[in-house]
């Protein structure tokens, strides 16, 4: 069997070396030439894989090691049968945590605390669920809107995307890019949803570019609504972006939200597993047995610690969004726009390791229900022994 595979896509070897013969190329320029003799095709977002790219070589399993699967032509898929497979889910922590990280920080930059804003989150699957799951768990007022979860789930706590835009302050984006069906989230945030956010709102987007009409915001923001905070780590044109939106934006990052060390190496064994089960292979690699061992930290707290210290020092502890913002700028609003994308692709290629928050523990000197709640929320464990009082 002979596999291709994007040079991105971590842990090929480890897990498909047994399986065939691996070639590794530059996802972004990857073309029909190189597929000439190729069985298997592993990919990752920047490479779009369609009848263009498919028609006339022997491909017959595309694997996408993503959540998202806008880049791939499923109905030509199914009409060539090819089988194919993505990765639910598997980065969906890291975007969790991304969306965390950014919200400390346009707390700490506005003044606004965190429990007083009303959280709207738009697409309620693996990301939207697991941040809506987070927010309520730390007591803050969430709603959704997923009109197609809403439809398969008549009782479910959903609302409409005009009430989300009329209640709530903060408003994070968690939708595939869609346009066609019944509701395709292309430009789904235009002209006229951006102009109904309510003042001061704080608009966050990691789920793709065009989920906004970026030259829409990029004219508000610029000319009626700097009360906006934007946070987007996507962008509709990436890797080219519009730099005149990235000075108006608060943090502005390279389409890293998801990529945590543990989202990366479970989209690769997702996408084995998935191919193992269609080729009725029995699966003989864990990720279990390749994922380094996690550099987690147990932190300990004082009796004083208050639960929004608690959160912040947690959040901050697993990935604090600032340093992706300096170094987003500092690569990329001063060069020529056609260096641009490679200086873009280079930021997603050399990211620095990042791990999930499931890794950290903290121990608390004195237990509180309060202090609990946000541990439980976050998902970080409690070391079983509370720490010694020092006055006992
Ligand atoms: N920035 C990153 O690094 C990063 C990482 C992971 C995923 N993503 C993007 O985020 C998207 C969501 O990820 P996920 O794992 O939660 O996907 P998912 O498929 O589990 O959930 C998407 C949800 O959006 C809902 N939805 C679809 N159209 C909608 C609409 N018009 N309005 C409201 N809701 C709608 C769906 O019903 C579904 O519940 C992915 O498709 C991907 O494009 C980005
Ligand atoms: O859909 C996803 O899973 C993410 O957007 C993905 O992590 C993006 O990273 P890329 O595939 O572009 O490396």
């Amino acid at each position: 069997m002979r596999i291709l595979a994007d040079e991105n896509i971590p842990l090929v070897a480890e897990f498909f070396g047994d399986l065939g013969s691996i070639q590794r190329v530059p996802g972004r320029s990857l073309c029909t030439a190189q597929l000439q003799d190729i069985d298997v095709l592993l990919v990752r977002s920047v490479t779009p894989v369609n009848q263009g790219l498919l028609a006339g070589t022997p491909v017959r399993f595309v694997g996408t090691c993503t959540i998202g699967t806008d880049h791939l032509d499923l109905d030509y898929l199914q009409q060539a049968r090819i089988p194919w497979a993505s990765a639910p889910g598997c980065n969906a922590r890291g975007v969790v945590d991304y969306v965390l990280g950014s919200l400390l920080t346009l707390s700490e930059r506005t003044g606004q605390t965190l429990s007083s804003r009303t959280y709207g989150i738009v697409g309620a699957g693996q990301v939207g669920g697991r941040l809506a799951k987070v927010l309520k768990g730390l007591g803050w007022p969430v709603l959704v809107c997923d009109p197609i979860r809403q439809a398969q789930e008549p009782e479910g706590d959903f609302v409409s995307l005009e009430q989300l835009l009329a209640d709530c302050d903060v408003i994070s984006l968690h939708t595939p890019l869609t346009r066609q069906g019944d509701h395709p989230t292309w430009h789904l945030f235009d002209h006229a949803c951006l102009q109904a956010l309510r003042p001061d709102t704080w608009l966050i987007n990691a789920s793709r570019g065009a989920v906004i009409d970026n030259a829409a915001l990029c004219d508000l923001v610029q000319h009626q609504r700097a009360d906006l905070q934007v946070v987007l780590d996507v962008w509709e044109h990436e890797p080219q972006i519009d730099r005149d939106l990235a000075r108006y934006v608060q943090i502005a990052t390279p389409h890293i939200a998801g990529y945590s060390l543990e989202g990366k190496l479970r989209g690769t064994a997702q996408i084995y597993q998935a191919f193992c089960t269609q080729h009725a292979i029995a699966s003989k690699v864990n990720l279990a047995d390749l994922i380094p061992a996690p550099t987690v930290r147990c932190i300990d707290f004082s009796a004083q610690v208050t639960p929004n210290e608690l959160l912040s020092t947690l959040c901050r502890a697993v990935y604090d969004p600032r340093r992706d913002d300096a170094d987003f700028r500092r690569a990329l609003l001063n060069v020529d726009t056609c260096e641009q994308p490679a200086h873009f692709d280079a930021l997603r290629k050399h990211y620095p390791i990042r791990r999930e928050i499931d890794g950290l523990h903290a121990r608390l000197e004195q237990e509180k229900p309060e202090l609990k709640r946000v541990l439980d929320a976050l998902g970080v464990h409690l070391c079983q022994t509370a720490l010694a009082s020092p006055n006992h």
